[in-house]
């Protein structure tokens, strides 16, 4: 396939200036062979072509020469806001041609109407999914969509909004879906009723290998795709085979398959590091910003930055968000050598490096707890694709560590040699299913029931499997009080509409309806508890010891009977642990203990707090609809606290923006209790909070009263 040189396109001259000053002066093969198909023309495309291939360029020039030609406007989805936050900055540069960019993500009960000034619009499959309920008028301009890291229709927890966003979107414009690793590309492209660009070109060619070890137990062994091999020294076979990379001034992503291995082995790795050549001086820079983030609890931060002085750095999602941000850019930077990380970091973040370590092949299933099974063959290319940073590397290597030479075999037939497994429908529960349903009739016009199944028939769910979830669907949906019928037509009842505005899974607003009904007012622990232990509620870890000691420490009634079954009990657990986390959060225990006392990071805790944001606020407006005042008044109160993590006498404060706990209860210790007092003491606050800071809050304190 040839390379079409930038001049060459058939398209406005200012985007081949913006390329050409992003360094890009020819298209890559799969880039090519997509204009070929109509890339430029509003052709539909399923785009499958490995990791650094240069997809989200595809995508670029798709929406914006469809902009330009017909208006309009295009949406881009990921699965992750990470990923979101990534393509939001690169596509700002578009602004350049006048198109108007924007991101949006969070609160769901929005229709986000500020967003019909937009032409190129980023957002998440969910954020996207909550807009068409809301059924905001801009929304009938949107005509071209990105679906990029398409394979997350895979994934238990996410493919089932990714299948019903695709559902819809095909009707409603052109798709172009993005991914590196989906086996059956030819069956999903004509669901999608796209062409196929599927190649395996690479920017950077990739040698994939087996580590195992040897007789001699120092000697490690790493045997090769292609037949090569190459031996390695050291403490154990990850040290070994990272030394070895670093040592040649090669980065090294290593993954691990949960958190705790994650941080062990880095320290492990940097107790080798003094043997290599560091910049130490940018080193040393690196961990003093680490020191000074404001979102990361102090131990975490203590560990990383001794670890970073040694040019190592762990990675996983319970770490803060401004950790994670300046560990990726030291990286990108060549800075900091290593990374050790779980497979979240695999999905689609721009990190690549020259050697990747796969450290387990096998994972804690998160169901049977303690059963440890396979890594699909999908997760194995995302990790093993990082392998390879453009323009530094004439190639990448990726390398599987096993335990004997015995595996080696198997493990080379199973991923080295294996395709990807084949696309399939997650819509396959009812919890999945009935959501599905209630997304299409709130977010179609005019669903009769032969409209609704040929949404259900446009699904990859097998035919007979959709037929029996479909039936049940409607006559849950309609004796749970969600939808109704009118005339011919399948309508959302008052408290259907606001669920599905909420977006809550219908099994969550079941359980919430059903236990508030039931129930005289209660602790709030046992709110906290109820909501957490819902679908949408946020799991967190129970250790064994906790498991025994937790129920002792309960000192109210739940709204939720203790259940037999084990699998069931251990969600119970887990809500339960959550209930207390969020009691100390608003209780204003500090940052640092809860994190200590409960064994979780300061992501973790962000993301807690944003379900459980989302989830109080939901649950007001549950008992809101169904007209329990007393539950409604308890929630409402609680909801005002979660944000910040308040006690309720701060909740006039932290109504003015840029007060969070720590300067609300500042600034309540000294007996400025309200925003009024604030502006009544503006030489106070400035005294209290610095004159700069101080300034800034007066001003938002007016703005708040107003
Ligand atoms: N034609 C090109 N020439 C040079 N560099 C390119 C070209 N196209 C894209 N790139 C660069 O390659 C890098 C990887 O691109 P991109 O993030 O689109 O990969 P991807 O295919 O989306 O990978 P993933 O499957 O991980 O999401 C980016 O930094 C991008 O700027
Ligand atoms: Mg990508």
């Amino acid at each position: 396939m040839g390379c079409i040189n930038v001049d060459s396109l058939p398209v406005d001259q200012r985007i081949k200036d913006i390329l050409k000053n992003r360094g890009i002066q020819r298209l890559n093969p799969p880039q090519s062979e997509a204009v070929e198909k109509g890339l430029l023309e509003d052709k539909p495309l399923l785009i499958v072509s490995p990791t650094a291939s240069g997809k989200t360029l595809m995508a670029e020039l798709g929406m914006v020469s469809h902009l330009l030609n017909k208006g309009g406007k295009a949406v881009y989805v990921t699965p992750l806001r990470a990923l979101t936050n990534e393509k939001y900055a690169t596509f700002k540069d578009w602004e350049q041609l006048g198109l108007k960019v924007a991101m949006t993500s969070g609160d769901y009960d929005t229709d986000d109407y500020w967003l019909k000034d937009y032409d190129i619009i980023v957002a998440t499959y969910e954020k996207l999914d909550s807009l068409w309920r809301h059924n905001s008028s801009w929304l009938k301009e949107v005509d071209y969509f990105v679906l990029d890291e398409f394979h997350y229709m895979n994934d238990t927890e996410r493919g089932p909004v990714v299948e019903s966003v695709a559902v819809r979107a095909k009707r409603r414009g052109i798709v172009l879906a993005l991914s590196a690793t989906i086996g059956n590309y030819d069956k999903v492209a004509k669901w999608l009723k796209a062409d196929v660009v599927a190649t395996n070109w690479r920017p950077v060619p990739l040698k994939e290998g087996v580590l195992y070890t040897s007789n001699k137990k120092k000697d490690f062994i790493v045997l090769y795709k292609d037949g090569s091999s190459k031996k390695v020294y050291g403490e154990c076979p990850i040290v070994a085979y990272t030394l070895d990379t670093v040592s040649r001034d090669g980065q090294v992503l290593v993954f691990r398959s949960s958190r705790k291995y994650a941080e062990s082995t880095a320290v492990k790795i940097s107790q080798y590091m003094s043997l290599v050549k560091l910049d130490n001086k940018k080193l040393h820079e690196v961990a003093q910003k680490v020191k000074e983030v404001e979102d990361a609890g102090s131990n975490e931060k203590e560990s990383l930055y001794n670890l970073i002085l040694k040019g190592v750095a762990y990675h996983h999602a319970g770490l803060s968000k401004g950790l994670r941000d300046i560990i990726e850019g030291a990286f990108r930077e060549r800075i900091i050598k290593v990374i050790v990380a779980t497979p979240t970091l695999a999905a689609g973040v721009n990190l690549p490096a020259r050697a990747v370590v796969i450290g387990d092949i096998h994972r804690f299933n998160r169901k049977v707890i303690g059963f440890t099974e396979y890594i699909p063959v999908m997760e194995y290319k995302q990790m093993s694709g990082r392998a390879g940073r453009p323009g530094f590397d004439e190639y990448g290597e990726s390398v599987v560590i096993v335990r004997s030479k015995s595996e080696v075999e198997k493990i080379t037939q199973k991923y080295l040699n294996s395709d990807v497994e084949p696309l399939e429908s997650k819509l396959g529960s009812e919890s999945a299913f009935y959501s599905f349903i209630l997304s299409i009739i709130s977010s179609e016009q005019g669903v009769t029931e032969k409209t609704l199944s040929s949404y259900v028939q446009d699904t990859l769910l097998p035919k007979e499997l959709a037929k029996k979830y479909y039936k049940q669907a409607i006559s849950w949906l309609m004796s749970n009080d969600f939808i109704g019928q009118k005339d011919d037509y399948l309508v959302l009842t008052r408290f259907g509409r606001r669920i599905s505005d909420l977006y809550l899974n219908p099994f969550t607003a079941v359980t919430i309806k059903d236990a508030l009904l039931k129930s005289e007012k209660g602790c709030e622990i046992a709110y906290f508890h109820l909501l957490a232990y819902t679908p949408d509620g946020p799991l967190v870890s129970v250790s064994k010891a906790e498991e025994d000691v937790i129920l002792d420490e309960l000192d109210c009634e739940l709204f939720i009977e203790e259940p037999y079954d084990e699998f069931e009990l251990s969600n119970y657990l887990s809500s339960l642990k959550v209930a207390f986390i969020m009691r100390d959060w608003i209780e204003e225990v500090d940052e640092d203990t809860i994190l200590g006392r409960y064994g979780i990071g300061s992501g973790d805790l962000r993301a807690i707090t944003d379900t459980m944001d989302w989830l109080t606020y939901s649950g007001y407006h549950v008992a809101s609809v169904l007209g329990l005042e007393e539950h409604e008044k308890i929630l409402e109160k609680l909801h005002l606290r979660v944000k910040d993590g308040v006690k309720e006498e701060l909740i006039p404060l932290i109504r003015v923006s840029g007060i969070g706990r720590v300067r609300a209860r500042l600034l309540y210790s000294h007996s400025i209790k309200t925003p009024e007092e604030i502006l009544m003491n503006p030489e106070k606050v400035k005294q209290l909070l610095g004159p700069k800071l101080g300034e800034k809050i007066v001003r938002e304190a007016a703005r708040a009263i107003t």
